[in-house]
């Protein structure tokens, strides 16, 4: 998979650089590239922003550098994730989509977003995916994009060296929350660890653990309880 960003602020996306996608990098399994918007433009203040039509608070990111920098750096039939607060819900079953393409593309905004009508030019040559990563207001794209970016490059094949923890995420109480983990010391700040799991009983282990997501889900998010979609225990499909 290659991976390109786009952002007015390339050293927000550092982070690629370590970790998850760091070592897919060094594997091979995945391209990295962050472009500066900047580059594709060409007055002396390499202006990126302008008043919005219709009046309102703040800028809009200007079309033409935006339409130049995805004619450079994304080919016909690539995907364009722009993030979005006004985005579809990105979820575990859009990263396994995701996970599924040969290059995505991140139009990373700032200030109060991108002229609606980049999205609908790149429309005509690629697939467009406007996301939000929930219900809450950040200050543009690339905090969204790193998420987005480490949620989908953990699903391919290779990149997880214990492909058993992502094939335990896929198979654990459907849809339900993951059930809380302990380690050692056994006793710390006089707290311990539940007995069962020192019991060795991988039945009575397995048990107790489907209870404690039902438990943790009915206390925390009773919403999983009747969705149909959007769970995170999903498996990336097959490579097209
Ligand atoms: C209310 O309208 C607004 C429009 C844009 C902004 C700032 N901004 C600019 C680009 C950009 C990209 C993504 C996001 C974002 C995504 C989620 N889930 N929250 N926030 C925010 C972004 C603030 C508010």
């Amino acid at each position: 998979m290659r991976i390109d960003v786009v952002t007015v602020f390339p050293d927000y996306l550092r982070p690629l650089e370590l970790s998850l996608p760091g070592r897919a990098r060094e594997k091979g399994l995945i391209e990295v590239e962050v472009h500066d918007l900047r580059t594709w433009t060409h007055d002396v203040h390499r202006t990126v922003d302008d008043a919005p039509y219709g009046g309102g608070a703040g800028m809009v990111m200007k079309p033409e550098p935006w339409g130049e920098a995805l004619d450079a750096v994304a080919p016909d039939g690539a995907t364009l994730v722009v993030p979005t607060p006004a985005g579809e819900p990105f979820h575990q079953r859009l990263a396994a989509e995701l996970a599924t393409r040969e290059q995505l593309v991140f139009a990373c905004g700032r200030y109060e977003g991108i002229d609606a009508r980049v999205a609908a030019d790149a429309a005509r040559r690629l697939e467009v995916r406007e996301v939000s990563l929930g219900d809450y207001v950040l200050n543009g794209g690339e905090v969204a994009a790193l998420a987005v970016i480490e949620a989908v490059v953990r699903l391919l094949p290779g990149v997880l060296g214990n492909a058993a923890s992502l094939a335990e995420e896929s198979h654990g109480e459907d849809g339900l929350l993951e059930y809380p983990v302990f380690t050692r010391p056994v006793a710390w700040r006089d707290l311990a660890v539940p007995d069962v799991l020192l019991s060795g009983d991988h039945a009575r282990i397995a048990s107790w653990r489907a209870e404690e997501s039902r438990r943790r889900t009915v206390a925390r998010r009773p919403d999983l309880l009747t969705a149909d979609v959007g769970g995170w225990r999903i498996e990336p499909a097959a490579p097209a």
